[in-house]
């Protein structure tokens, strides 16, 4: 983070904000013009809420597979964020331009008085006292909830298959989805439903506090309803009357309101609360919040065939395209700054969480360094390929899904198999595994594997193509919390390619608030016509956001890995054959879950 000089005078010159409301994290941010960052503050769910016992910012009902926060949580986080921003100097009065982004396809039920209560707020009581009936529900069904199996079968057969469905909204049917997540509510709920004055997702949530009314929902974001018909840019009339139970959908769209297609316009100003609570120049305009990935992907100026790995509570693989190719297995968003351009997507739950609990698992620590990443480092890049000894032999090859897995659609638990590549068959013997450390290696590269075969009908060869090679990303970049973990930088190298090599966009684990406060920047300062591309690239110096890592492509290694895909193929469908089988066998597991 830069640091503001002080040249004794009051310094005037424009600040915009950057929020990112995550599963474990409200981060907030603020950069320059010419897009410094300048100053940040964190709250962290678990270590700093009061009278919320979640656990990695979240609550469960195991028994439901439900996973929801509490929105009075976010209420307590977003008072202590700016407060905190103040106790490190932030002139609140400079700020010109306020975007966020949140995780993504969570609701925010709002109550008849909840308009009402956010434009009369009292600047000396906190966001969380007053706002105890803005909320006909007070959770929030969080992007881990897989309790909506049903409600996904339905949105699936709606249109005829979940490829129709993936062809017009842009992804098939998903347990995290709105579409069905309001459908379960609604009908688990009813009273509360009826009770409900309005719908928000995360993002506009968020930018409903700050504008003291309820924001729009946002262009790029409500692609995750399973609701917007993105080529034709309404909501689907059909997915809503199956998630309003009636063919009038006049109530449930008034419930979710308008989607303005600029996601560089304005909302309108700041709510007097800030202003007189914080000291925020009444003209600060409040723009359009969007989704934590959208949100990731405008944190530098992403040229195609340029990918993005979002390391965080999720893991997710983004890109910026031009091409809409939709297919039941990705997602694709319409971009969040530019009409024309796709965000296409790969989501996985068990992301950073799977990987600590291999990490926890190795004890103890390695003397003498306080990185609790340093062993399972060691395991990870210290042992084999796949385990492989030599050109032929067998692949060590296994899933770990502490939650049940989005891509694919499992049942929690961890599946090892041995892959044997001369016979293309899977065995399941334990004893060939090193326990716990051969996990460190294959958690990464089967993470990373699926990464590998769900994008490759995106990503192209390099041109011009001298060397022949194969189709990969141009580079690679590695965001969010796990981004500073340098072994998986090295398998991603290796297992992903990556023509120019592996980056790391280095700004503390604060991609997705920065691609916020760059989306603030260009919506306040963009000439007629300039796209953010244009505004960001020319202000963007490379050197001072992004570091190379690791290697990019590696022709053996890649070769190698080739056959990883292929076991990585053979062992979900394994897996997904077995949890077939066990439909109806309660509590039975698949065969290969250890
Ligand atoms: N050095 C590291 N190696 C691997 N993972 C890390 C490292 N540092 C942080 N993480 C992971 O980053 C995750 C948090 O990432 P973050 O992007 O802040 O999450 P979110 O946006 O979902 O709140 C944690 O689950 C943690 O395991
Ligand atoms: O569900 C998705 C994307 O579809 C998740 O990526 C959420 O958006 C949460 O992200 P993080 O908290 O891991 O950043």
């Amino acid at each position: 983070m830069d640091t503001e000089k002080s040249t004794g005078m009051a310094d005037s010159t424009p600040l915009y904000l950057g929020f990112d409301l995550s599963t474990q994290q409200l981060k907030a941010i603020a950069v320059s013009s010419d897009l410094k960052m300048l100053y940040g503050a964190v709250f962290d769910f678990d270590a700093d809420v009061s009278g919320f016992n979640v656990k990695k910012g979240v609550l469960a009902n195991e028994a439901e597979h439900e996973v929801y926060a509490p929105v009075a949580m976010w209420l307590q986080a977003i008072d202590t964020v700016l407060q905190r921003l103040k106790d490190v100097g932030i002139d609140f009065s400079r700020v010109k331009g306020i975007s966020g982004a949140g995780q993504q396809h969570g609701s925010v039920y709002w109550s008849q008085e909840g308009e009402h209560d956010l434009n009369n707020l009292n600047k000396d009581k906190t966001l969380e006292s007053q706002l105890e009936h803005a909320f006909s529900y007070p959770y929030s069904p969080n992007w881990q909830d897989a309790s909506t199996q049903e409600e996904c079968d339905m949105f699936d057969r709606h249109l005829g298959n979940e490829t129709q469905l993936a062809v017009d909204t842009g992804s098939k049917a998903h347990h995290r989805f709105t579409g069905p997540q309001i459908l379960r509510f609604r009908t688990k709920h009813p009273e509360e439903y009826q009770k409900t004055a309005r719908i928000s997702l995360v993002s506009s949530f968020l930018a409903s506090i700050f504008l003291g009314k309820i924001a729009p929902i946002d262009i790029s974001d409500v692609c995750g309803t399973n609701l917007w018909d993105i080529q034709s840019g309404t909501y689907n009339e059909k997915l809503m009357a199956l998630a309003a139970g009636t063919s009038d959908t006049s109530n449930l769209r008034r419930k979710l309101g308008e989607v303005p297609v600029d996601g560089g316009g304005s909302f309108g100003t700041v709510s007097t609360y800030f202003v007189q609570r914080f000291g925020f120049d009444a003209s600060c305009k409040i723009v359009p919040f969007t989704g934590d990935n959208p949100s990731t992907i405008l944190a530098l100026p992403l040229r195609p065939l340029d990918a993005m790995v979002s390391l965080g509570t999720s893991t997710t693989f983004l890109m910026s395209t031009p091409h809409y190719q939709p297919d039941p297995a990705v997602h694709f968003f319409n971009h969040p700054t530019t009409p024309g351009l796709y965000m296409f997507m790969l989501c996985y739950k068990n992301g950073g969480l799977a990987r600590e609990q291999i990490r926890d698992a190795l004890s103890p620590q390695l003397p003498g360094t306080s990185d609790p990443w340093s062993l399972f480092n060691n395991h990870a890049t210290g042992t084999l390929p796949m385990g492989a000894t030599g050109p032929n032999s067998a692949l060590k090859i296994a899933l770990y899904f502490p939650r049940p897995e989005i891509v694919p659609n499992v049942r929690a638990g961890t599946y090892r198999y041995t892959y044997h590549p001369e016979n293309q068959m899977l065995s399941t013997e334990n004893d060939v595994w090193n326990l716990p450390t051969d996990d460190c290696r294959a958690i990464v590269e089967s993470q990373l594997l699926s990464l590998r075969l769900r994008s490759r009908n995106i990503v192209a060869p390099p041109s011009p193509n001298p060397d022949n090679l194969p189709a990969q990303p141009r580079r690679v970049y590695l965001v969010g919390g796990g981004s500073q973990n340098i072994a998986i930088a090295k398998l991603a190298g290796e297992i992903l390619g990556g023509v120019e090599g592996v980056y790391r966009l280095d700004v503390d684990g604060l991609a997705c608030a920065l691609g916020s406060a760059y989306k603030a920047v260009w919506a306040v300062e963009r000439k007629q016509g300039e796209t953010f591309e244009e505004l960001i690239g020319e202000r963007w110096r490379e050197e001072d956001f992004v570091m190379k890592v690791a290697d990019g492509y590696q022709e053996k290694r890649y070769k190698e890995y080739e056959k990883g895909v292929e076991a990585l193929e053979k062992v979900e469908a394994e897996v997904l054959r077995q949890q077939k089988v066990n439909v109806g066998k309660a509590g039975t597991s698949g065969a290969g879950q250890v």
